[in-house]
């Protein structure tokens, strides 16, 4: 469980502040006292925090400034944190992130953000059916996964409507991890994969997510949507993450967030997933986007050559492919969905 590593970081931090030689900041000595706090929500400026086990809600100390606390943010609590009703503990320092899951900018918000903090496995919940599976988003998932540096699991729901086959097989190449689940099975294995870790749950609107977190998290009471027949979409409730205690670890909600931001995420990047191309790819010329059809891309020649995989090449293609043109990957309009 993380929480013993932080209270660890924490004294490092101060360890340091007293015997190192850098001068400490004119605001720290102030804080010497403050404890440390998980962030499980955010909630108009509101941040609902776990200290120990005691559930504390803050503000955000001004000195603070712009800068932005997320869930799954660790974070340096003072003042009232007793968690009594109407108490207000602050804020007045954001720990280091191990890791960083951004959105894409879209309609209802102009700026990428990142979204959760300090993540390390990413659920990419997928229904067999109604919605249908959506590769596309998948890997898009995928890409934003390796990049933001957690190990993805796919989640494929309702397995009641349909058989996880055809899909396993597009992944087998990737060597993804993966559960199949349906409301009314078994959910140890996805448990077990959940235990003692923090996971991001992310999905198209009406694949089932809010049900498994309710089957996960009973207190949770996540409002379970409706399949829209005619657009083939769910509901969104919520809109705002949320991080749920399993097994030791936690399951962070994202309603609402169904694209990544891959703009910035070079090819070279998503190579770094496949490390066994890489003397490949180092005989491509500059720049060269890995594409298929690109002139003088190595991969090609390899290929050609019988060198490489050519499953794990079309996979990497698919998955270099899936950064460009339309950055929310929702369902199409479905009427033919039952
Ligand atoms: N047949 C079947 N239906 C399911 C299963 N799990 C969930 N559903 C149904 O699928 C619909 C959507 O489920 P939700 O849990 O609301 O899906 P969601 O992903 O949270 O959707 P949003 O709230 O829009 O994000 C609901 O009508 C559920 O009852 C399953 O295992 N099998
Ligand atoms: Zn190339």
């Amino acid at each position: 469980m993380t929480r013993g590593r932080r209270y660890i970081d924490e004294d490092d931090v101060r360890v340091r502040a007293r015997g190192g030689s850098r001068p400490r900041t004119r605001t720290r000595p102030k804080h010497e006292d403050a404890v440390e706090g998980f962030v499980t929500a955010v909630d108009r400026g509101r941040y609902r925090c776990l200290v120990g086990d005691r559930p504390v809600v803050a503000m955000k100390a001004r000195e603070l400034g712009r800068g932005s606390i997320v869930v799954g943010d660790r974070v340096a609590l003072v003042g009232d944190l007793s968690g009594r009703p109407d108490t207000l503990a602050r804020v007045v320092r954001v720990e280091e992130r191990a890791s960083v899951l951004r959105r894409t900018a879209d309609d209802t918000d102009p700026v990428e953000r990142v979204i959760v903090a300090n993540a390390d496995q990413l659920v990419i919940v997928c229904a067999l059916a109604d919605p249908d599976p959506q590769p596309r988003f998948i890997d898009r998932c995928l890409v934003a996964a390796y990049d933001a540096g957690l190990e993805p699991l796919l989640c494929l729901t309702k397995a009641d409507l349909g058989d996880p086959g055809d899909l396993l097989d597009t992944y087998s190449a990737l060597h993804l991890r993966s559960v199949v689940t349906r409301r009314d099975g078994d959910l140890g294995p996805l448990v077990e994969r959940l235990s003692g870790r923090v996971s991001v749950l992310v999905g198209s609107s009406g694949v089932g997510k809010s049900t498994l977190v309710n089957l996960l998290v009973p207190a949770a009471e996540r409002a379970v949507g409706h399949v829209n027949p005619v657009t083939g979409r769910g509901r969104h409730t919520s809109t705002s993450a949320v991080a749920l205690p399993v097994e030791g670890g936690w399951i962070v909600d994202t309603p609402g967030v169904r694209s990544f931001g891959l703009a910035h995420i070079s090819p070279g990047d998503v190579v770094a997933g496949f490390p066994e191309l890489d003397d490949a790819v180092a005989e491509c010329p500059p720049g060269c986007p890995h594409t298929a059809g690109t002139p003088g891309c190595a991969l090609d020649v390899w290929l050609a050559e019988g060198r490489l995989d050519p499953a794990r090449v079309a996979s990497l293609r698919r998955l270099l492919s899936s950064r460009e043109g339309d950055d929310h990957p929702e369902p199409s309009p479905q009427p033919e969905a039952p």
